[in-house]
């Protein structure tokens, strides 16, 4: 029941946030919906009005047979690393200079792997301290974690160390795909943080691994398309037990009579 209700109090927390960036003059970017499929438009609409109820919960099956499937991907990471821009430009292929984020950003993309498509609900979240405390809120039910730091801040690759620690605390190994993304390459003479270390602690904790401009649009779509590509994968072996066990149940449960003629 919290699940249903959660959404609409984000909604509110992010608009009383709003308010009083509003009187201070920052950016407001509000946690509404922002539709991009492949052709690029975009609309920006108040979360109710998509049923954001859906979004919530860990499991994501398909809408009906043929449907993509429907995974919801979130953004954490320090203020200022790139979490909005490396959405922006995945989503509108667009870069330009932002304001922090306030609450959350919400986009939606369909994805299109060849052989099936899906839809990713991407939730970019402020990554300035004084929303720490209500960041946990906008991963619960997430299904897959980018956690971006910034090549040129070693304070932010540390706090990615971080929050990989508050998402073990919401997950059990293995729940969710998560991906350590070090933005910003195009800034490499500033860099504070070494591509051997990004990758030694994406293997030590088993994440996957990618570093990132989303200034030069450098290994974004990559990004974004291999975790898509490791849900649905992880899905269709999900789909694979299921019909195996369903086989299997199947075969337990016929009848008596027929049993014994087979075993002749
Ligand atoms: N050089 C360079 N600048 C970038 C890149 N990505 C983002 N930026 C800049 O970094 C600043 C912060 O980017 P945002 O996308 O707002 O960062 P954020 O992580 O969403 O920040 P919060 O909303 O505070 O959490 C902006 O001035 C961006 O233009 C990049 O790949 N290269």
């Amino acid at each position: 029941m919290h699940l249903a209700l959660r959404p609409a109090c984000l909604w509110r927390e992010a608009k009383f946030s709003q308010a009083r960036r509003r009187e201070k003059g920052d950016r407001e970017l509000p946690c509404g919906t922002q539709n991009a499929q492949q052709s690029g438009s975009l609309e920006v609409s108040r979360p109710g009005e998509h049923g954001m109820a859906q979004v919530a919960g860990a499991s994501r099956p398909r809408a009906a047979p043929g449907q993509p499937f429907v995974f919801k991907l979130v953004l954490l990471g320090s203020g200022s690393v790139g979490k909005s821009s490396l959405a922006l430009r995945y989503v509108k292929n667009d870069f330009r200079s932002t304001l922090p984020t306030v609450g959350c950003a919400f986009f939606t993309k369909v994805v299109d792997l060849g052989a099936a498509s899906l839809k990713l609900e991407i939730w970019d979240t402020a990554g300035q301290e004084k929303y720490h405390s209500v960041c946990h809120l906008y991963f619960r039910g997430a299904n897959a974690v980018l956690l971006v730091y910034d090549i040129t801040r070693k304070d932010s690759f540390d706090m990615a160390q971080q929050w990989l620690k508050d998402l073990e605390k919401e997950f059990h190994p293995g729940e969710i795909v998560v991906m350590l993304v070090g933005n910003k390459t195009d800034l490499g003479e500033e860099r504070e943080v070494t591509i051997e270390e990004g990758k030694e602690f994406a293997e030590s904790k088993r994440l996957l691994f990618m570093e990132t401009s989303a200034r030069l649009n450098h290994q974004v779509t990559e990004v974004f398309s291999a975790v898509a590509r490791e849900l649905l994968q992880r899905e269709e072996r999900k789909e694979g037990q299921t019909q195996r066990r369903d086989a299997r149940l199947a075969l337990n449960e016929r009848p008596a009579g027929q049993a014994k003629c087979c075993a002749r």
